[in-house]
């Protein structure tokens, strides 16, 4: 059923990695699995048979070829580094090369203890898995880079955190699993030579156009830029849909510039800049403003790493690098500025747009305003003579919306489109649905009392976002207050 595995990271030097074979669990039920994302994968569809997948897929049998291995990183999580963090919980199967050439990795997450787990059980709990599987693959109808779920499997036993939980295996699929912690695991170690491997894997996986540069020095100066560029993009765009990843620590940045760890992540409802939902997360380090900073900080530990390898006069080569992360800001407000036009309707581009689009967040804040109704009903408010009552009954008080409305409409003049087509791009613009909170919550209580039908039906409308959902369940709306879910437990 698997298609054939690469092993290109099992084969790398053994000290990026640990040999480890997954823990047979009780007795695997596939419970999710991605049809749409497996074909793409390569995967035999016609010798799908879900027992079969569901041994494989909660790590009971290897597949054939497979040669499992928990990879090694360190990381700064709330700006402390820990030298030693790893795979603890997850094994990389392989890589495959999907139907459009690009190499993928297969991991499974939550499939048992490997040597980097520490005090750890190895094990994942359903609700986190769901929720995993619900947010990426949300966030990659969104269009926005990700890891994606392939497949979540039950396995039968209990896992305890703060009380009992059924236990899960999600299967995860990434353009790979390198993250800014795994070169600091070896910059920590002076171990250069790993840091090199790491740095060449990396563009050949994810950067191939840098490959040719013949100076070494540029070459890995140019990575720093690249993955500076695609982070600063993601992050840009995780603020353009109220998304707050959560854990931004350096081992949950992927060199890739996908999402990577659904912890206790979450799309925000009300507006507020300040938002944050991690239990652990007490002086709000990963609140949704202070995104754009958190992945500078991130990625100037990223360069530190490949000080060795951009000049071997180690003040030339912070000098060559600061520039690069100092311009990650001016960066970020320009992606931010290119997603926020999009998201008022605007193909061209004004100086003032920036202050525009911020003017109305601060009218969503001033008016305690739901995140996505706002922009989703800007499309009710093109017409100059609009009452637009959907867009104003979500603004607890509306003097400030009403006093930028008109600005609006006459930067919308200047655009030479019509209103029709104005319409047309906010709602492509804006998501019509997103996994709120309380629904995931919500699915995740139902699955772990054997019901997957919410499960289900979430996952049906978040992968199609941007039509309003034609179901009797209204997934459109904000939480009632005594549904808002205020924290997500971060012990996963
Ligand atoms: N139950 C567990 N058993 C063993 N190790 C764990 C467990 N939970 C987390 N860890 C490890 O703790 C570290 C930080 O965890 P974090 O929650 O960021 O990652 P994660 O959600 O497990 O995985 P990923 O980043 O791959 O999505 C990681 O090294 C992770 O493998
Ligand atoms: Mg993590």
């Amino acid at each position: 059923m698997f298609p054939s595995f690469s092993l290109r990271y099992a084969r790398l030097p053994e000290r990026l990695r640990a040999e480890c074979l997954p823990t047979p669990v009780e007795r695997p039920r596939l419970v999710a699995f991605n049809r749409e994302l497996a074909d793409e994968l390569g995967f035999d569809l016609a010798a799908f048979e879900a027992d079969e997948a569901a041994g494989a897929l909660a790590g009971n049998q290897v597949p054939k070829g497979a040669e499992p291995v928990a990879m090694a990183y360190a990381g700064h999580q709330f700006g402390n580094f820990v030298p030693q963090l790893g795979d603890g919980r997850a094994l990389l199967l392989g890589e495959v090369v999907d139907r459009h050439g690009r190499i993928r990795d297969i991991q499974l997450k939550g499939s048992g203890r490997t040597p980097f787990s520490r005090g750890g059980d190895g094990r994942a709990p359903l609700g986190p898995v769901l929720r995993e599987y619900l947010v990426s693959e949300a966030m990659h109808a969104l269009g926005i880079p990700t890891t994606r779920a392939l497949a979540a499997v039950t396995t039968g036993e209990r896992v305890f955190r703060r009380i009992p939980e059924p236990g899960a295996v999600l299967t995860r699929v990434a353009s790979s699993h390198l993250r800014v912690g795994t070169f600091q695991y070896f910059a920590a170690r002076g171990d250069t030579e790993a840091v090199r491997l790491l740095a060449d894997e990396a563009i050949a996986r994810h950067y191939p156009h840098l490959s040719d540069r013949a100076d070494d020095g540029e070459r890995y100066l140019a990575l720093l830029d690249a993955v500076a560029e695609r982070q600063t993009e993601l992050v840009a765009r995780w603020m353009g849909v109220g998304f707050i990843h959560g854990v931004m620590n350096t081992d949950n940045t992927a060199i890739s510039g996908e999402t990577i760890d659904y912890g206790p992540c979450a799309f925000m409802d009300t507006f507020d800049p300040r938002t944050v939902y991690s239990s652990i997360d007490e002086q709000g380090r990963y609140a949704y403003v202070n995104q754009p900073v958190v992945i500078q900080w991130n990625l100037a530990r990223f360069a530190e790493t490949l000080v060795p390898l951009i000049d071997s006069d180690g003040e030339r080569a912070v000098e060559r690098a600061t520039p690069i992360i100092r311009e990650v800001s001016e960066r970020f407000e320009a992606r931010w500025r290119e997603v926020m036009r999009a998201k008022l309707g605007l193909a061209t581009d004004e100086d003032g747009d920036g202050e525009l689009a911020q003017a109305l967040l601060d009218a969503m804040r001033a008016g305690r305003a739901d995140f996505h109704l706002a922009f989703r009903y800007l499309a009710d408010a093109v017409e100059a003579a609009a009452e637009a009552p959907r867009l104003k009954d979500i603004f607890e008080s509306r003097d400030e919306l009403e006093a930028w409305l008109p600005r609006w409409r006459e930067r919308l003049a200047r655009e030479e489109a019509s209103n029709a087509d104005i319409v047309a791009r906010l709602n492509a613009a804006n998501p019509a649905v997103i996994p709120r909170n309380h629904r995931v919550a919500e699915a995740i209580a139902a699955a772990e009392e054997d019901d997957f039908e919410p499960f289900e039906a979430l996952l049906a409308v978040i992968t199609d976002p941007y039509t309003t959902p034609d179901t009797e369940v209204d997934y459109t709306r904000p939480p009632r207050d005594e549904e808002r879910v205020l924290r997500t437990f971060c012990g996963t």
